[in-house]
Formats: C-alpha cells, structure tokens, sequence
C-alpha cells in the first residue's frame, strides 16, 4: 500500500509493532540513581513534568534495558554492547563470524560468493531461544545484554540472507534485482521471539543492532572515541563500513551532554522568573555540544570513503517501500502473512529529534506524507528514547521553549546546529548515494531526493522567518554580526536546495511521489 503526495492512505497492518508498557516497574531498583524517582511514578508518565534520565548508568545492573537515555551514556546502551554470543550458541556465532565478505584475516566470506543461503540451511539449527530469561544460561545476571545480542546478531544474519542475492546482482549490473521472500524458521523463529522480549521490529534496527550496539571498546578502561573502537559485526567487512558504523558511534558517545542542556533548558523555561540566565547558559552550552556532534559528523568524509559506500549497504535496505521486496517477507513459522520494515537508518537516531522538539522545530514541519514518514520511523527506536523524545516535544511546547528564547540569536544559533546538520547530511546524501546509485529508495524507504529536504527546508524556511521577525535596533553589534552571518547562509542555501531538489525531482521522475507509511 502506497501514498501519493496528493493522497494518504495509512496501512498500519503491516507493522506488528507493540509498544508495551512493560517497564513501569524498571525503577523499583536504583531509585538514587535515576532523576526524581517516585515508586508511584514510572518512567513513562506522560503527564510528568520530568524524566527519570539515569545519572549513572549502573552499568553492573544487567536486568534493565540497555538503551535508557542518561547523562553519561547518552543515547548509547548503559553497557557496552556484548560482543560474543555464549557457546551455546556456537553455530549461530561461527555463521556471523564467517560471513562478511572480507574476513579479518584476509579470506572470502560466506557473502563473497553467495554461500550464505546454503549455509543458513547446512548449518544453523533452530535453537530454541524463549528460556533466555533463565539467568543461569550465563554467570550473573544478564538478561537483557543477552536479548539484545541475540537480537542484533538475528537481524544481521536475517538481512544478510534475504539480501544476499541483491547484494550480488548489484555487484555485477548495478542493479538490486528481487530478494528472497522467506526467512527460514531457523532464522525467523528465534528473531520474532528476541524481538517480541524486546518490543521491537523482528528487523535489523539502528540502535538495537547495527550501529549503536555494534561497537567494542579496544582499551576497555578508556572512553568512547573514535580512534578507541572496533566494530562487533560487519557485512562487507571492509575499513569504510567500520568508518561509517563508528562515526555514528562516536558521535552519539557526546549525546549525554545534549540530554543534560535539554533538561536545563526545560527547567529554566518552567521556572521562568528569574532563570534568564540559567536559560540562556543551557542555550550556549547546548550550540557547543551540538558543534562538537557537527564536527565529529565531519570526520565521515575521510573515515568512509564515499566510493565504497554502495558496497555494504545492500544489507542495510529493508523490506518496506523496497522494490526488491515488492510482495515483502514471509517469516516462516511466524506469519503466513508477508511482513514489511524500515531498513537501518540513522533517521531513527535520537539526537536531531531531540533538538527538533525542544525548539518546536517538529511541530513546524509541513503537513504531508512525507513527514509522516518522519513519525513512522519513530516507531523503530527502543522505547526509552521514545519516551524521552515525547517528553521532549510535549514539555518544549508547555513550557513554550520559543517564547522564552528572548535572546534571539542563542534560539537562532542552536536552529544553526540543526541546519548544519542536516545541510552536511543532505550533502552525505547526494555524495556517497546519489551521485552512484538511480535506486529511489533510501535504506529506510523513504524517497531519496525530497524525503531529507522535506526536513532541511523546514529547517531553513523556519529560520528565515525569524530572521525576518528580528529587529536589528535592537541587537548588540556582536549579536548583529551573528545573526546577519547565519541568516545571509540560510537564504543562499534555501536558494540552492530548491534549485537541486527540482532537478534532481525531474532526473528520478514519480518514483520520489511514492511514499509508503
Ligand atoms: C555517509 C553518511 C550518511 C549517509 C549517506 C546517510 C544517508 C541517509 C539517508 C539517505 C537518510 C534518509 C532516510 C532513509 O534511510 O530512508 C538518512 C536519514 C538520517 N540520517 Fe543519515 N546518512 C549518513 C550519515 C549519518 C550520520 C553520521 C548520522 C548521525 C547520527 C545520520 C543521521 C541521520 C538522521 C538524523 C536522519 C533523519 C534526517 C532528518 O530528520 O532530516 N546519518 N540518512
């Protein structure tokens, strides 16, 4: 079922999601931990004026979700990812080890030459996952960690089966061909019961398998950067699909900061008399937290080269609004019915949705289907961080953030880090994507030339109107310079956007009219 961009025609059914209010009861431990915990108050009461955002990720606690959003963990998991599965699971482990198409120590992989498929059918028993809660299975207690790998581990090999065959049609006709249309039992079974433990999509996902839990620390006693990381799985297995895993990595490794000038920001503006200056400190030192995510993004140009990028990410599309899935995915021994996802996308990272809805940016964003393809994707994020994004929005336009700002150009300037962000990643887009590939579709689904500047307009449009609401009388000859600066960028670029957004509209024709939800 499709949308055009005159009509919106929703097909919920073909997502299984089930957003479970299961972890009410997380807090029942560790209660000094977490921000103004009351046993009556879970962490998802939407009508709270807070969020029990964790100040320590009690990392030793393995019974808890590992993505809950936190001021030292950010948006990354409390604890670092688990990077071998347990030796019960030796085959399933031995087929992920063996199956990038470059192997670490020089050897083809499974996928180099097709094998997996077979291999998949040779050699991976169906095990038999719903006892993982069994806490003896490992020593100690880690329940979650244990899901979650599993989970991350599933999805890999999942995506690696059904698109394996497009991966090597790709290779030799520059063209994705069809995909399998089964998921074995051997696969789907164990998947659908890890993702339904977890509340998620029994599909490959950003944060809980292929870039946010999908990182080891190389020097466990020292932090997580850049230069500090491996990764756990890979497809390709190549330096610029670990360059392109990593730098999301270590870009969300920054977020804990952007959490905590968020909430500072939403007390002082609760507060209001007298938080002027706690208000405007938070707006400050949350540009400098964004500039240092901006300057990290910056990195991927010569982290991953741009050349190779079509090279593992076949593996990442999904099976929602892909022509290689036309008929979607039939998981076997799970539903008769074929299932359709959103592939791996940064879309469903938290940080630029945060900024969006503290600066009631979101609420801005123009009436069409393509941002509700921008509301489907939240629904591909763990439940924590979508808790937290609602908060966000919900307490951003009670406390009316906008309406605060009165210093005009500390508003403006966060807009800034928003804009550029999205302005390097439209330029991402069109570098290491459209310039070498025709494909319609980004990873997520959504139409690659008008679904990124659907957003980035929004961005720019909303900043020049207030620039147009500003009275230059009024500003300090320092804060003129900025604003002029910001808003002279902004129209030059909004100039710009329209101009290729049009060309590039008439090169790919009515496949970018096709918007699925
Ligand atoms: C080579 C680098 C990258 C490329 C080619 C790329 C490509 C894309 C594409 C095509 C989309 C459209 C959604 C879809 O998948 O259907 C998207 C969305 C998105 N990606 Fe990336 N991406 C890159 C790096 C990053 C990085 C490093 C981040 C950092 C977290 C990121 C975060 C996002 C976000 C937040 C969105 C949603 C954009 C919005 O709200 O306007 N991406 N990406």
């Amino acid at each position: 079922m499709f949308l055009s961009i005159k009509g919106i025609v929703k097909n919920n059914s073909q997502n299984l999601y089930r957003f479970n209010r299961v972890h009410s009861v997380l807090f029942r431990k560790n209660s000094s931990l977490v921000d103004d915990f009351s046993p009556s108050q879970s962490n998802f009461n939407v009508h709270s004026h807070n969020f029990n955002i964790l100040k320590d990720p009690i990392e030793h606690d393995t019974t808890l979700p590992s993505f809950m959003v936190g001021y030292e963990n950010g948006f990354l998991p409390r604890q670092d990812p688990l990077a071998k599965l347990p030796y019960r699971f030796y085959a399933l482990e031995n087929l992920l080890q063996n199956m990038p198409i470059h192997l670490p120590d020089g050897r083809e992989g499974l996928l180099a030459n097709g094998q997996l498929g077979d291999a998949v059918k040779r050699d991976l028993p169906q095990f038999d996952v719903s006892d993982i809660t069994d806490q003896r299975l490992l020593s100690g207690s880690v329940i979650y960690l244990y899901r979650i790998a599993l989970f991350g581990d599933y999805t890999f090999l999942a995506s690696s089966y059904l698109l394996e065959p497009c991966d090597i049609m790709y290779r030799e006709k520059k063209d994705y061909g069809l995909g399998r249309e089964i998921l074995p039992k051997n696969i789907a079974i164990p998947l659908n019961i890890v993702a339904n433990k977890l509340n998620a999509f029994p599909f490959m996902e950003y944060a809980r398998s292929h870039s946010l839990y999908n990182y080891q620390r190389i020097d466990p006693t020292k932090p997580i950067v850049y230069p500090n990381l491996k990764l756990v799985r890979a497809f390709a297995g190549t330096a610029p699909e670990r360059g392109f895993i990593l730098v999301h990595v270590s870009m969300v490794a920054r977020s804990g900061n952007l959490i905590k000038c968020t909430m500072e920001t939403l007390e002082a503006a609760q507060e209001k008399v007298n938080k002027t200056f706690k208000f405007n400190n938070a707006l400050k030192n949350l540009i400098d937290t964004m500039n240092s995510i901006n300057q990290e993004m910056e990195t991927m140009w010569e982290r991953s080269n741009s050349e190779d990028y079509l090279k593992f990410r076949t593996f990442i599309m999904g099976s929602k609004n892909q022509p290689m899935f036309p008929n979607g995915v039939i998981y076997e021994g799970v539903s008769e019915k074929p299932l359709f996802y959103r592939g791996e996308s940064g879309a469903t990272d938290s940080m630029i949705p945060c900024m969006d809805n503290l600066l009631q940016i979101t609420s801005k964003l123009p009436n069409n289907p393509l941002t509700e393809v921008l509301k489907d994707f939240r629904k591909y994020r763990p439940a924590n961080h979508k808790e937290f994004l609602d908060f966000v929005q919900r307490r951003a336009e009670e406390v009316n953030v906008r309406g605060f700002a009165i210093q005009v150009s500390l508003y403006l300037a966060n807009m800034d880090q928003i804009r550029a962000f999205r302005h390097r990643h439209w330029n991402f887009t069109k570098e290491y994507v459209i310039k070498n590939s025709k494909h319609p579709v980004a990873t997520g689904g959504s139409p690659i030339v008008t679904w990124l500047p659907n957003q980035l307009g929004t961005i720019l449009d909303q900043m020049n109107k207030i620039g147009q609401t500003i009275d230059y009388n009024k500003l300090t000859p320092e804060n003129k310079i900025i604003i002029d600066e910001i808003i002279n960028k902004v129209d030059a670029q909004e100039r710009v956007l329209k101009r290729e957004v049009k060309f590039l509209k008439e090169q790919f024709g009515s496949s970018q009219d096709r918007v699925v939800i």
